[in-house]
């Protein structure tokens, strides 16, 4: 099976495109597992299919590393979109990317040489609270607590496609998003489990962000998670349009326009390609 690695800020996904090569006959959760083992396979944060769609210019499905499947992924919708430009399989820089959670429009940056750096993804609108994400709780509303022996801890629920709670901290902390990272993540309150972010805000236009994501534990960046944080951060009137989000992969540019959808600008990175040995 031939394969392509790419990043964006850290956020490693191994991405296979059916136009290129043959899917293996496995199961597609049980590639993600094997290919995302940093031992046995070739390592990342989980696997990224792209396809062809009958409703966009161009499909892509996602998997985390414990083999469950996403709705979206921020990150991997900017690869996506590079690779889809520099592959031939668009021939314009505004084009559309079907998800399971929808379909979003991208636009790529392009360098002098034709290579695409850069990506700018329409995310969409998010949408808050108990009613849009799976959430079986006592608390209703857009903010609940969770219990985590015995102690509350408060997050907004945000969709963005696919579910997160985002945290509101004083300062961001990797032994704590660790901790309670990985309860949130798992915690009975959350029949599919749960994205969970950590974010403090630095100023208006400046957030620190942490992730402990949903199947895949921490990851550098969540590309989702900061669209969802600043859509937080912003009904709550923490900061305003225009934000930098500081990942621990580094810098993602978000804005919200004024009919609400989000804009994501941030990097993408080819690593390498291969053959991976079914
Ligand atoms: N890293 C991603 C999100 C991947 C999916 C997520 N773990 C989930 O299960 O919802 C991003 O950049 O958005």
């Amino acid at each position: 099976m031939r394969f392509t690695k790419m990043h964006a800020l850290g956020n490693n996904y191994i991405y296979v495109s059916t136009a290129e090569t043959q899917l293996p006959s496995l199961d597609l959760a049980e590639l993600a597992r094997r290919v995302s083992d940093v031992r046995r396979g070739i390592g990342s944060d989980g696997l990224i299919v792209i396809q062809p769609s009958d409703v966009a210019d161009v499909g892509m499905r996602i998997w985390n590393s414990d083999g469950s499947e996403a709705e979206s992924c921020g990150n991997g919708l900017r690869c996506v979109a590079k690779y889809a430009y520099e592959h031939g399989l668009v021939d314009t820089g505004v084009f559309s990317i079907e998800t399971k959670a929808g379909v979003v429009e991208a636009r790529v940056h392009m360098d002098r040489h034709g290579r695409v750096p850069l990506v700018t993804i329409d995310m969409g609108q998010a949408s808050f609270g108990s009613s849009v994400v799976p959430y079986t709780g006592v608390h209703r509303g857009d903010d609940v607590a969770v219990d985590i022996d015995g102690v509350p801890v408060w997050g907004t629920l945000v969709s963005v496609g696919n579910p997160h709670f985002v945290a509101l901290v004083d300062r961001v902390d990797d032994e704590e998003v660790l901790r309670i990272g990985s309860r949130i993540e798992s915690h009975p309150d959350f029949p599919e489990r749960m994205n969970a972010e950590f974010v403090a805000v630095k100023s208006s236009t400046e957030i620190d962000f942490r992730v402990y994501e949903r199947g895949s534990g921490v990851t550098y960046a969540c590309g989702t998670g900061a669209c969802a944080s600043v859509a937080a951060l912003a009904r709550k009137g923490l900061v305003g349009s225009k934000v930098t989000v500081h990942l621990l992969g580094g810098d993602l540019d978000i804005e919200l326009r004024d009919d609400g959808h989000i804009l994501m600008t941030g990097e993408a990175v080819t690593v390498c390609e291969g053959d991976y040995f079914v």
